[in-house]
């Protein structure tokens, strides 16, 4: 996977931050600069190949990496030349600028292009969309090989927004630390393959990409109880909680009940009618309770989950079940497993960007939030934060989700912290569905 696992994400102020730690620490940011667009060089010199390499610099400090990777490469014998926007703005462009020896053309719709772009507009300091005259001239150059000095001009760092399209890049080399925009939506897609320079800077680890999945083998000590017990409550729709009570089985649970259903989706699976769902809930051997999977809101799902909260157990709320249980959520153990409908109708006041929404969400319900799509969002309460772009687009079929839902009971119901059991459950769907690929459908997750 081209984004690094378990790698750091800031925001463009947490940089700010980190280059600042950074220069007290002894570490000058011309320093930083010169490290990145050794970087960038390096990685152009390897795209190139030995074909022509034309860098396009902005007047800050991405473009300052710019005129650094020009020089580095021209030292190297690299064929390059240099496009800039404006005149460097800020003291570290400028001695960028004044140490590049070779000429700098005007970025304008005449210009030759090259077999290689270095894309060094504008990074994390941009503030405001590209202007049409200048986006219109980039799409020029759609169709050659694009690297992205670390985010494609263009997009905003942080994810907020959604801008002009950038000139998409087919790598992008992110600087010191992964942004927002290389693993949310919209800005994502256009990254093309994300590589991360580490320049140096001490990147906090409260969000960072998913890690990556790896399956815990049980050991000799194990019995089906200590790997945990899961209650899963049938609906309506039976069919979508056996995919979670499969799912939870397949996960690694080791003893799993569907309660509500008259057929099981594995024989391993107790499944019995509903009547015995409050004494499922007492029982002192249960790890985790799912409910939602095919259950829409109403007074059946209220009672239901009414209860499931009252047994204080860890629950995993999905679909209807996230806004049914939210008023009352205070203080349990949960993971909320919303899509971004789902999101929108229990917390409709939340804006800004996918990330700052789920922290917002986790923050104001005290559970762990994944916020489901292509750009899987992990949020706790604490702020640690996962981002699981990119995930495998196959999952984009029905009953997916109740199959995520179903193994973070699983990883729940091993007695994990909820938020290291959502990004667990998260990594297993991923990389199940990777296995599969084309073709997937949700009960082939659950399949051997
Ligand atoms: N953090 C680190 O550790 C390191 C960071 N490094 C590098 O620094 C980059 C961040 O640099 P940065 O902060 O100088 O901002 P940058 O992205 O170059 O753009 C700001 C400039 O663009 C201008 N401008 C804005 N919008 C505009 C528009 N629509 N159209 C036209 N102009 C527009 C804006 O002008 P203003 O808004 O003031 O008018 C300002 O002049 C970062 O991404 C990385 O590459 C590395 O060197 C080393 C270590
Ligand atoms: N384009 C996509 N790329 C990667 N994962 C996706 C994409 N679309 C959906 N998914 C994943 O598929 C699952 C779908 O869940 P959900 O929408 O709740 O479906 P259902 O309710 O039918 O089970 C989620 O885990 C989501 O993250
Ligand atoms: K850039």
């Amino acid at each position: 996977m081209s984004v690094p696992a378990d790698a750091p994400i800031l925001t463009s102020e947490a940089m700010r931050a980190a280059e600042a730690l950074c220069a007290a620490g002894g570490t000058s940011l011309a320093e930083l600069m010169e490290r990145a667009g050794a970087a960038a060089a390096d990685l152009a010199w390897r795209m190139a190949a030995g074909a022509p390499v034309l860098v396009l610099c902005g007047p800050g400090n991405n473009g300052g990496d710019g005129y650094v990777a020009a020089r580095r490469l021209a030292e190297r014998g690299a064929s390059v030349r240099v496009a800039a926007l404006a005149e460097p703005k800020t003291d570290l462009a400028r001695a960028a600028r004044a140490r590049w020896t070779g000429g700098v053309e005007a970025l304008t719709d005449e210009m030759a292009p090259a077999p290689l772009i270095a894309d060094a507009l504008f990074g994390v300091g941009l503030t405001r969309p590209l202007g049409d005259e200048l986006a219109e001239r980039l799409r020029r150059f759609a169709g050659r090989r694009v690297l992205a000095v670390d985010v494609p001009s263009g997009v905003d760092a942080d994810g907020g927004r959604d801008w002009t399209p950038p000139l998409p890049a087919d790598i992008t080399l992110a600087l010191g630390a992964l942004k927002p925009a290389h693993v949310l939506l919209p800005a994502a897609p256009y990254c093309g393959r994300t590589l991360l320079a580490g320049i140096g800077i001490a990147a906090d680890r409260g969000m960072t990409t998913l890690p990556r999945f790896v399956g815990e083998a049980p050991d000799a000590s194990t019995h089906k109880f200590s790997r945990g017990m899961v209650l899963v409550r049938a609906g309506p729709m039976p069919g979508a909680a056996g995919l979670a009570a499969a799912a939870a089985l397949r996960a690694g649970a080791g003893y799993v009940v569907l309660s509500g259903a008259a057929r099981a989706p594995f024989s391993a699976v107790i499944a019995e009618d509903g009547e015995g769902y409050a004494g499922r809930l007492d029982d002192a051997r249960l790890g985790a309770v799912v409910v939602g999977p095919g259950y829409p809101a109403g007074a059946a799902l209220d009672r239901d989950v009414k209860a499931a909260l009252a047994s204080g157990k860890p629950l995993v709320l999905d679909a209807a079940a996230i806004a049914s249980a939210l008023p009352k959520l205070g203080g349990m153990t949960a993971i909320l497993t919303p899509h971004e409908g789902e999101f929108a109708r229990a917390f409709p006041d939340f804006g800004g960007s996918k990330i700052e929404r789920a922290r917002a969400a986790a923050e104001q319900s005290g559970a762990v939030v994944i916020c489901k799509g292509a750009d899987t969002i992990v949020a706790a309460p604490d702020g640690r934060v996962a981002a699981a772009w990119p995930g495998c687009p196959w999952l984009a079929t029905a009953g997916t989700g109740d199959v995520l839902a179903g193994a973070c009971g699983a990883m729940l119901a091993h007695g994990r912290d909820p938020f290291d059991a959502a990004v667990a459950a998260v990594g297993w769907h991923i990389v199940r569905a990777q296995a599969i690929g084309p073709g997937l459908v949700a009960d082939d997750l659950i399949r051997d």
